[in-house]
């Protein structure tokens, strides 16, 4: 059997606010495989945004591990997991304001270390594929319209040719003629170029163009 891409093994955060504690992600396990395309489902505060946190490394467990390529991150380091081998695409975009959106992503190819590429050419053409117009790409972000800065942000996790992507609710603020190109990118992402692409998504067509749907309540796994 090949080692999955990542694996999840009795992941739990508990959040504590003065002397309340809160137990919002429960025992999860979960493999994930290269080549695939999983929607993370559930209500509201049901934890998906804290698993896709987990398992990008931008939080730490509480008890449980991540293992990227059978290694803990832990180990390999969140800030260079982070770095070499996952693209994140969160609701808030982190998106640098000072920087045109061509810039974000050849900063973001840079810091990654894409290596033989024209990064300014490979930047334009994403942004191209993303739907941002030509007169769009040399603008500083702040600029741009929330859906516009979505794909920007989408462009520059394309960029960044890493092994996993993930995104939390990546078709949120945009059109559906936009979400089902961004939809189609994703799964060929995923089956022509074998990376896994991981999703948090309240939308029923995500899910379904989805390979795996991983559905969470309270905080625990129930299907998946
Ligand atoms: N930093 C934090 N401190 C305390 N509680 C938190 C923190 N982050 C999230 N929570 C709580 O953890 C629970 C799960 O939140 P999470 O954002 O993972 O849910 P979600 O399923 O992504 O929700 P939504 O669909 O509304 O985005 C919620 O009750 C939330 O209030």
């Amino acid at each position: 059997m090949t080692t999955p891409i990542l694996e999840l093994s009795g992941l739990s955060r508990t959040y504590q606010s003065g002397s309340s504690r809160r137990t919002v992600l429960k025992d999860v396990d979960y493999s994930f495989e290269q080549g695939r395309m999983y929607s993370v489902i559930g209500p509201s505060g049901s934890g998906k945004t804290t698993l896709l946190s987990l398992a990008s490394g931008l939080d730490s467990p509480t008890r449980g591990t991540v293992r990227f390529k059978g290694e803990d991150v832990a180990g390999i380091g969140l800030g260079r997991y982070r770095n070499r081998h996952v693209a994140t695409v969160f609701q808030s975009l982190n998106l640098l304001t000072y920087l045109t959106a061509v810039q974000n992503i050849t900063s973001a190819m840079e810091i990654t270390g894409v290596k033989g590429v024209n990064r300014k050419k490979r930047a334009t053409e994403l942004l191209g594929l993303l739907g941002v117009e030509e007169s769009d790409r040399h603008r500083r972000t702040p600029e741009l319209s929330g859906g516009q800065q979505q794909r920007v942000a989408i462009a520059r996790a394309l960029a960044c040719e890493v092994d996993i992507l993930f995104a939390d609710e990546p078709t949120g603020s945009l059109d559906q003629d936009t979400a089902d190109g961004i939809i189609e990118v994703f799964r060929k992402l995923a089956h022509d170029e074998g990376k896994s692409v991981i999703l948090v998504t309240h939308s029923r067509e995500v899910a379904d163009a989805s390979d795996e749907v991983i559905r969470l309540k309270r905080g625990k796994l129930i299907s998946g």
